[in-house]
């Protein structure tokens, strides 16, 4: 599938700060939106429907699967997460540039997809500073962390897939990379659909 937007896909392990860093991301680029998923999760702290997910449960989720209505979905630390079609297919179509906060396995089902999505992998400093953050944020529980401590492990072993990898240690600085990262590939599709050296447009660009 290709359309004229851009598609940034951004993985993790839970922690390491991706929801923050896109956050970060968006402010700075009014040219990127984030696509809201859905999940069969309760919702956390101040979460609300429709901002962080679409909270549907279990049962809702897996007709809509059924149906075809997700580009992706997964099964992500015993829960069910997915993208749905009607979030970003219409932004893609109007050539909005659009960044998926999605696990491993649901960027690999995108690669496959949309080829020329561009697959980020963030990963914290350390284990121990991922366990930190993860208690820091105050909203998960001691089991679920744990949880989400092992299944790190694997996630970690995923990024050789990704296209870029970027160390979430000086938030600051982390923004600045996946800003980087965005601005080069508006560059090179730009280039690609005319058929042009990304060097002469880039010289053209205001
Ligand atoms: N560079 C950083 N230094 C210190 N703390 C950070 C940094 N980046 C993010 N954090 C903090 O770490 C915690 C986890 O961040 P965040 O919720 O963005 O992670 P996440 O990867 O989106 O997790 P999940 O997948 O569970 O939603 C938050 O409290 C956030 O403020
Ligand atoms: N494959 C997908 N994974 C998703 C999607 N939305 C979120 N996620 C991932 O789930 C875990 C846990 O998230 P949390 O909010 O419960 O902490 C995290 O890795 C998310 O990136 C999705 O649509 N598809």
């Amino acid at each position: 599938m290709e359309y004229p937007g851009n598609l940034f896909v951004v993985a993790a392990p839970s922690g390491a700060g991706k929801s923050s860093l896109v956050k970060a991301l968006l402010e700075l680029d009014a040219r990127l939106a984030v696509s809201v998923s859905h999940t069969s999760r309760a919702p956390r702290g101040q979460e609300q429907h429709g901002r962080e997910y679409w909270f549907v449960g279990e049962t809702e989720f897996r007709a809509m699967a059924g149906r075809g209505e997700f580009f992706e979905w997964a099964e992500v630390h015993g829960n069910l997460y997915g993208t749905s079609r009607a979030g970003i297919e219409a932004r893609l179509q109007h050539g909005e540039d659009v960044v998926l906060e999605i696990d491993y396995q649901g960027a690999l089902q995108i690669k496959q997809l949309f080829p020329y999505a561009v697959l980020i992998f963030i990963l914290p400093p350390s284990w121990d500073e991922l366990r930190l953050r993860l208690s820091r944020r105050g909203d998960t529980e001691p089991e679920v962390i744990a949880k989400r401590m092992v299944n790190a492990r694997h996630e970690v072993a995923q990024a050789q897939h990704f296209d870029y990898i970027v160390v979430n240690a000086v938030f600051d600085t982390a923004v600045f990379d996946l800003k980087t990262i965005v601005h080069a590939q508006r560059l090179k599709y730009a280039a690609q659909r005319r058929n042009r050296s990304a060097v002469f447009l880039a010289l053209d660009l205001p």
